[in-house]
């Protein structure tokens, strides 16, 4: 890794990282991520912090001893802490000269593209201008269907949407083990992932403290969209000294994930279809399509469609299956539902003159923007 060019980098700090035993905010542990990041703006970086730790700053002032589980009691939490949470990263970062600002997301924002490409420039604005972002899932309003759940996926994907250089996810382990160490003693510390086979999908267990929400399953998910984007990854140990420093200059210990060769990584545009729009509906086709689809890579046309499940808009991303209801990618699609549906019936009915609904309006249904497996 090269020391002397700016990058642009992502941090994620997990709740286990920045609380006390008790659970609550630990100033100490703000402190040192806050200084680890100053260091980073002073050698000319870009950096922008995925921080938890809402629910955290705001359950004791909510009247509750321990850390809530029901819902509306952590989004109230939530309510309370996130204030606090950039109060004091605010006063902190303040005080080393530097300005911190909020954004909360919900996944809404990014299903959406025009939203996604909004806070995108939002986001370019502010880095731009020197001042650290500082995000967080809007834990208070979003409903459970909506949620990123983790803040581990949404750091990848924010990572994503600002083409960042590294995402460094910070946690309560020194990097990613062969096997879960709290059940494993003899467990090995990988120091270089360039693939996330089964066994690493294995290995991956549940979080390991009561804080902590997605555990090591939804950092290898975050893993897989930074690989799948070009981007290069880290995981590692918040509290070891200048984890985050020596991690972006390549000398840390714990877990590198390097990316896919460039030629195979999405570009920002399949990077949202892949991991943030939310596909709408199912497109089912026939067996000679999927041949002429993966193998000779054809686009798909009218006559490839089998069935079609949901409802959905032109333009909506869709998931593109085989007869035996196994994903074959993802792609957006040139008509609606209700259009390809007329098309599935009236060809059934043999009522249908393909050729002329090519003549009309192009009988292109859709390409294969992604290819499954890509990540998720
Ligand atoms: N293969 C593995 N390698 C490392 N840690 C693992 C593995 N499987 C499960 N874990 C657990 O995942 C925990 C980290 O996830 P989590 O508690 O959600 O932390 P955070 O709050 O930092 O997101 C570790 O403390 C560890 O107990
Ligand atoms: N958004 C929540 C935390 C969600 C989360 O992913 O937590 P963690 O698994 O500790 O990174 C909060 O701020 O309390």
């Amino acid at each position: 890794m090269s020391t002397n060019k700016a990058k642009r980098i992502v941090i994620k700090i997990g709740s286990s990282s920045l609380t006390s035993m008790q659970g609550e905010i630990s100033r100490r542990k703000l402190e040192k991520i806050v200084d680890e990041v100053v260091r980073l703006k002073d050698d000319g970086h870009e950096v922008l912090l995925v921080s938890s730790g809402a629910v955290a700053a705001g359950y004791r002032k909510l009247g509750c001893w321990t850390r809530p589980n029901e819902l509306p009691e952590k989004q109230a939490a939530a309510s309370i802490g996130q204030g606090l949470l950039i109060e004091s990263y605010s006063d902190l970062f303040l005080s080393h000269g530097y300005i911190g600002s909020q954004i909360l997301i919900t996944r809404n924002d990014f299903s959406d593209e025009n939203r996604y490409n909004n806070a995108r420039n939002t986001i370019n604005v502010l880095l731009e201008r020197g001042i650290i972002p500082i995000i967080n899932e809007n834990d208070t309003i979003t409903i459970d269907r909506l949620k990123f759940g983790d803040n581990d996926t949404l750091s990848a994907k924010v990572a994503g949407l600002v083409d960042a250089d590294q995402l460094i996810i910070l946690s309560d382990i020194d990097g990613l083990y062969d096997s879960d160490p709290r059940k494993n003693p003899d467990a090995q510390l990988l120091e270089t992932v360039d693939e996330i086979t089964e066994d690493i999908e294995a290995a991956a267990g549940d979080p390991g403290s009561a804080v902590g929400t997605g555990g090591m399953k939804s950092k290898i998910d975050a893993f897989k969209i930074t690989m799948a984007s070009g981007i290069d990854a880290f995981l590692g140990k918040a509290a070891t000294e200048n984890i985050v420093y020596d991690a972006v200059y390549g000398d840390a210990t714990g877990t590198y994930f390097s990316p896919k060769p460039d030629n195979d990584n999405l570009n920002q545009k399949k990077q949202w279809i892949a991991f943030n729009s939310g596909p709408q509906g199912e497109v089912t086709i026939h067996r000679q399509a999927e041949v002429s689809i993966v193998e000779k890579k054809k686009s798909l046309h009218l006559s490839d469609i089998h069935h079609v499940d949901g409802r959905f808009s032109k333009g909506a991303v869709v998931r593109i299956k085989d007869l035996h209801g196994e994903e074959i990618g993802l792609g957006v699609v040139n008509y609606s539902s209700e259009k390809l549906q007329d098309v599935v019936n009236q060809t059934n009915n043999e009522q249908l003159d393909l050729k002329k609904v090519a003549v009309e309006s192009g009988d292109l249904v859709c390409h294969l923007d992604i290819k499954v497996p890509v990540g998720l």
